[in-house]
């Protein structure tokens, strides 16, 4: 297996309490389930292997690119979807995925998956203007510009209808045959039904 993203002996601690302990991991094109109890780390896992936050400890790298010292190629090939994303209020949909193509170097998004989410009425509208169902649609739609080889997604499922979820699961599916597909969520009957390879976060060297 040719491993997509990498991390080696990453460990995380708050205020003295380790939440990672030497977690290492080496993960190829497929799709990856990050499952665990509340509180056991896996958005902290995520942020160290997007690199939004630093490690006390270890390295990450995506593509075999360092995630610090080769950072803009390293990025390069990465989308993450946070659970709570930063985007400027003022900011339409039209203009989140205008930054992502720019800041991709890739053209706009897929017109086939602002249909399958039903986005096209919404483009025009403020950022802080959308339901929270529709600010997940926006964020995960705009993960997939530039075609990266690597998606990493905080329980990006939260919020979405059932039509919704399922055009995901198919996006998802489809992905993750030439990708490495990483999220974490509490809903286990989702992954059993996409196949996914179950992470379990306690046993990677969580609290
Ligand atoms: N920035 C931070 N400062 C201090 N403590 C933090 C910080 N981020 C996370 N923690 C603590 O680290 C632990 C792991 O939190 P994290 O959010 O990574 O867990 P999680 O598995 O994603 O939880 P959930 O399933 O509830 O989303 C928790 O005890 C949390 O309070």
């Amino acid at each position: 297996m040719t491993a997509i993203l990498r991390c080696s002996d990453l460990c995380v601690a708050y205020g003295g309490r380790p939440v990672l302990s030497s977690v290492s991991l080496s993960l190829g094109v497929g799709f990856y389930g990050l499952w665990g109890a509340n509180g056991t780390g896996k958005s902290t896992l995520l942020r160290m292997l997007s690199g939004s936050a630093r490690p006390d400890h270890g390295d990450v790298w995506i593509n075999g690119k360092h995630l610090v010292r080769d950072d803009v190629a390293a990025r390069q090939s990465l989308a993450y979807v946070p659970d709570e994303a930063v985007v400027y209020p003022f900011m339409t949909g039209h203009d989140l995925m205008a930054l992502c193509a720019w800041a991709r170097k890739a053209p706009d998004i897929a017109p086939s998956i602002i249909e399958g989410f039903g986005l096209a009425p919404h483009l025009d509208k403020r950022y802080d203007a959308l339901s929270l169902g529709t600010r997940r649609k926006m964020l995960i739609a705009s993960a997939f510009i530039g075609e990266p080889s690597l998606l990493l997604m905080d329980e990006p499922a939260n919020g979405l209808d059932a039509q919704s979820h399922a055009f995901f699961g198919a996006l998802l599916a489809e992905k993750s045959r030439i990708a490495c597909v990483l999220l974490s969520t509490h809903d286990g009957a989702f992954l059993e039904t996409m196949g996914a390879t179950i992470i379990r976060q306690e046993s990677l060297g969580a609290s």
